[in-house]
């Protein structure tokens, strides 16, 4: 179980005047400028719950996972995982969690990728029987038989990430965060990725907090989902629940041969090319059946087809709706 309640977390950072002077000076008294990162975050995620952690860049996503880690101690509020408190039990905290930062990495860059198995292995003194087992499922679970003797730095981004995922489950962590796992991955890569965090969750009952700037992962992932904004958590819902609260209008595209088709009236247009047309129209209004026999009776159809609105879109409309 995660718990967090009443977070709030500022950074310090000394202000550097530029010239020699100045510099000298600043040994002496210094100024410093204060960047509220986080305020006031509350939030409880039950075992076993796979969460999607999103928001803008700077929203403050990556400070509320280093206090999850223990990393940072926020300056008022409490967090408590698994009956821990991060900062307070470092130690003992650790080997109840895994983390990916998907921008770095964990594994010695130089050395074959089974070598910094070990020694993180050796780190969290895994049992030698546990480990073999978890990198025989976990290599073959990520396909990573082939690589397992490859130096790091030689890896592809998607093998390496792989890697890391595997790196994080080693001492088989009853929680995992995830910042951004498959950022600059290619399509195949992200799938597979994907693939095995679902099964991750599912299988092994792994708690997962997962922060994302894809929306893929977090329509393919995760079913409840917390939306941070200027250090605060704006809305914590279910992906469909925030979907229809930013839109409950339909998009139509329609494949057409001949003329361009005229709308029911109450449809918008949004876009129309060579024999393609895409309307908006709210389904309360007209039922999608009725749209779809109108255009099946009044134009040589070819093909129609009738979507919500996408992640990518909702996303984009709550950041938006909230001024971010
Ligand atoms: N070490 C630091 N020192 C000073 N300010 C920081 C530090 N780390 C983060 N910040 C500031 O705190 C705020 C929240 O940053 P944070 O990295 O938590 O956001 P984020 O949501 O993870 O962003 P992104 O999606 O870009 O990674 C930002 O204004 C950022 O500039």
């Amino acid at each position: 179980m995660i718990e967090l309640s009443g977070i709030s977390k500022t950074y310090r950072v000394a202000r550097r005047p530029a010239g020699m002077g100045n510099a000298l000076k600043s040994l002496f008294s210094r100024e410093y400028t204060l960047i509220p990162a986080l305020t006031d975050v509350s939030f409880t995620i039950r075992d076993r719950e796979m969460v999607g952690y999103i928001g803008p860049n700077g929203a403050g996503k990556s400070t509320t996972i280093k206090i999850m880690c223990g990393v940072l101690t926020p300056d008022s509020g409490t967090c408590v995982i698994n009956g821990r408190v991060p900062y307070r039990e470092r130690i003992a905290h650790v080997r109840d969690i895994g983390v990916v930062f998907g921008q770095r990495s964990q594994l010695w860059w130089d050395v074959p990728v089974a070598d910094s198995f070990e020694l993180i292995r050796d780190i969290y003194k895994v049992k030698e029987d546990r480990y073999r087992k978890n990198v025989n499922d976990l290599t073959e679970l990520l396909d990573l038989g082939d690589i397992l003797q490859t130096p790091v730095r030689n890896l592809s981004l998607g093998q390496r990430m792989r890697c890391e995922i595997v790196a994080s489950l080693l001492h088989d962590p009853k929680v995992l965060f995830l910042d951004e796992p498959t950022i600059g991955l290619d399509a195949v890569s992200k799938i597979a990725v994907r693939k095995f965090i679902r099964r991750l969750n599912v299988e092994r009952g792994t708690t997962i907090l997962l922060t994302t700037h894809d929306m893929q992962d977090i329509e393919a992932l995760t079913q409840r989902v917390l939306l941070i904004g200027k250090g605060k958590v704006l809305v914590d819902g279910t992906l469909a629940g925030l979907k229809k609260h930013i839109a409950s209008r339909k998009t139509m595209t329609i494949e057409y041969r001949g003329p361009l088709p005229t709308p029911i009236e109450g449809m918008m247009p949004l876009q129309s090319d060579d024999g393609r047309l895409v309307l908006s129209f709210d389904p309360s209004e007209i039922p999608v059946s009725e749209a779809i026999t109108y255009f099946a009776q009044n134009t040589d159809l070819l093909d129609v087809s009738v979507s919500d609105v996408t992640t990518e879109e909702m996303a984009a409309k709550l950041y938006k709706e909230y001024n971010l």
